[in-house]
């Protein structure tokens, strides 16, 4: 595969905040890649960087070819971006927001009409595309604002917490948006989230804290390393079920009338249910989450 971002040792500090502590990473062309962190851990300022809005203290960046610092011109032209806020005019339609922005592109009328109109089914806008922005609903504004960063057809598309304060049906349908481009139409997608259920979908995750990467890796591969499936077996007599497992050399944890055995390998789960059978009320086997990854990482819960 053919990598489309490249950094090494970047660095930002802001004063005596060292926002970015000199960080290496590679993003895949065509994938989705999911950057995680708790607040302040310093994603933001990592894509301020890589979009050539700030410049690093230290560090190379190359996407697509292009060095950062040298052709930011055309790094620019090849990356869409949807910040955590909206810069959409409130007062203006979608459509006319959208060929504004087209035309700092230097776009001409022609041009500009079918770019809007592109860029609005690729976001899936066309329902609204000439309501003012500034009606528009929470899930509808994001969507708008995914087209405004597609305007100029860009493989490169960075989405800072594109579903943050959505509730979870408007959340789902901007997911979908950003789930299409990536897997039909083949663009690159960056994105921070705090929902640990739209990382998991990721090709490839990055976890940062205190501006510093902690952790990389397929989400099969993070969840392989960084949990342990859990065992809960309900026993018919607590006592005597504690003692068959102590005596096969199964550790445990007693929790709410419940025998928890954290697992190596999910399938150690069927030779200790085997051997304590005649004493099992239930079981439950649960599959470690990307939650429990964020935990075991950064000791701190995700946060919205
Ligand atoms: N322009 C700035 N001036 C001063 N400090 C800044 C600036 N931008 C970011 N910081 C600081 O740098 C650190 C990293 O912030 P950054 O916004 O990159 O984190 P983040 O991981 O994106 O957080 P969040 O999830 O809350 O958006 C924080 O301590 C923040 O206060």
């Amino acid at each position: 595969m053919t990598k489309l971002i490249e950094a090494e040792g970047l660095k930002k500090s802001y004063g005596t905040i060292h926002a970015v502590r000199g960080i290496d990473l590679s993003v895949e062309k065509g994938t989705l890649f999911a950057f995680l962190g708790p607040n302040g851990a310093g994603k933001s300022t990592t894509i301020e960087i890589l979009s050539a809005q700030t410049a690093p203290d230290a560090g190379t960046v190359r996407i697509g070819g292009h060095i950062l610092g040298r052709d930011d011109m055309a790094i620019r032209a090849e990356i869409g971006i949807v910040f955590q806020d909206s810069v959409l005019d409130k007062l203006l339609t979608v459509r006319e927001n959208l060929m504004l922005r087209g035309s700092f592109y230097g776009m001409k009328r022609s041009a500009l009409e079918n770019a809007a109109k592109a860029a609005a089914e690729a976001a899936d806008v066309t329902d609204f595309l000439d309501r003012p922005y500034g009606k528009l609903s929470g899930g509808q504004r994001r969507r708008a604002d995914i087209a405004r960063a597609l305007i100029h057809t860009p493989p490169l598309l960075f989405l800072d917490e594109p579903t943050t304060g959505l509730d979870p049906q408007t959340r789902r349908r901007v997911w979908e948006t950003v789930r299409l481009l990536q897997k039909e139409r083949g663009m690159t997608v960056f994105l921070t989230t705090h929902y640990m259920e739209e990382a998991a979908q990721a090709d490839y995750i990055v976890i940062m804290d205190h501006g510093r990467i902690l952790a990389g890796g397929t989400p099969a591969e993070l969840k392989e390393t960084y949990t342990r499936d859990i065992l809960r077996i309900a026993p018919q007599k607590e006592e005597a079920l504690a003692a068959l497992l102590k005596r096969c050399g199964v550790r445990f944890q007693k929790t709410g009338g419940e025998l928890v055995v954290r697992l190596k390998h999910t399938t150690d789960a069927i030779r200790i249910l085997e051997s304590c059978r005649e004493e099992i009320a239930g079981f439950e086997v649960r599959r470690g989450t990307m939650d429990d990854v964020f935990l075991n990482i950064t000791g701190t819960e995700v946060r919205d």
